[in-house]
């Protein structure tokens, strides 16, 4: 794991707003930039002088046109993302809400779309959005996590069938490790919707302390929010 090894980390935000009563989530279809063509939540790089908080509002305005009341804004987690000879981390702030104000609109970066939580299209997202968002979707929050990602070949990138497996996790504090423990069902779907980048390894868990406020560089929780 050598060529994972980290010595900064970037802030970002991913915002994720949830129709509880109907069981639909909103998400939107990334049109250019970092993770573009995939589906995704809301949000961006943490601007300076800003909270991670305020950040994923901002975004949230932004490319969904619509506010989050702070009280219904909850910190659902946090993500560090490495990729594999990059000593950059993202480490992802995750935001959810079950209550919005204004009306949904497009704009050029971000295309939203509510989808009942059966028909998240996990095939055209970040892979390790199936692994989290479910439990974000089931109440499982908050959590912590760190996701390894590896550039896929190019020829990879063109239309190809692989077998992929699910988690299928019912316990709300394991320790999870997709090349040990994962268990579940297997299925297939066409790797190149899921962008360029192979997620090979990764660990979560379901933060039985509070709400993780920072990743250490080391993977561990810095500390958590009050
Ligand atoms: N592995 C991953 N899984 C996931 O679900 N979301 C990810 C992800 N890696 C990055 N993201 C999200 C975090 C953030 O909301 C977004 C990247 O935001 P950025 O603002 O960096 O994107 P852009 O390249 O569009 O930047 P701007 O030029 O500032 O608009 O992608």
């Amino acid at each position: 794991m050598e060529s994972f090894t980290i010595t900064s980390k970037k802030v970002l935000t991913l915002v994720l707003v949830i129709d509880k009563a109907e069981q639909k989530v909103l998400l939107g279809y990334k049109k250019r930039g970092f993770g573009a063509h995939l589906w995704n939540g809301f949000g961006g790089k943490v601007e300076p002088g800003e909270t991670t908080r305020e950040g994923a509002l901002r975004e949230l305005e932004e490319e969904a046109g619509i506010t989050v009341k702070t009280e219904d804004f909850k910190k659902a987690g946090i993500l560090l993302f490495q990729f594999e000879n990059d000593p950059v981390a993202l480490e992802t702030h995750v935001y959810k809400s079950y209550e919005y104000q204004g009306l949904i609109r497009e704009c050029e970066e971000m295309r939203p779309q509510w989808f009942a939580f059966a028909d998240v299209p996990y095939d055209q997202m970040w892979e390790d959005d199936r692994i989290w968002l479910p439990m974000l979707l089931n109440g499982q929050d908050p959590f912590y996590g760190r996701m390894y990602f590896k550039r896929k070949p190019v020829e990879d990138t063109k239309e190809i069938e692989t077998t992929v497996t699910s988690v299928v996790n019912t316990s709300t504090s394991t320790h999870v490790n997709h090349s040990t423990t994962m268990t579940g069902t297997s299925f297939t779907t066409a790797q190149p919707k899921s962008g360029p980048f192979a997620m090979c390894d990764y660990q979560l868990e379901h933060s039985l302390q509070g709400v993780p406020r920072e990743i250490a560089l080391d993977g561990t929780i810095a500390s958590f929010e009050n």
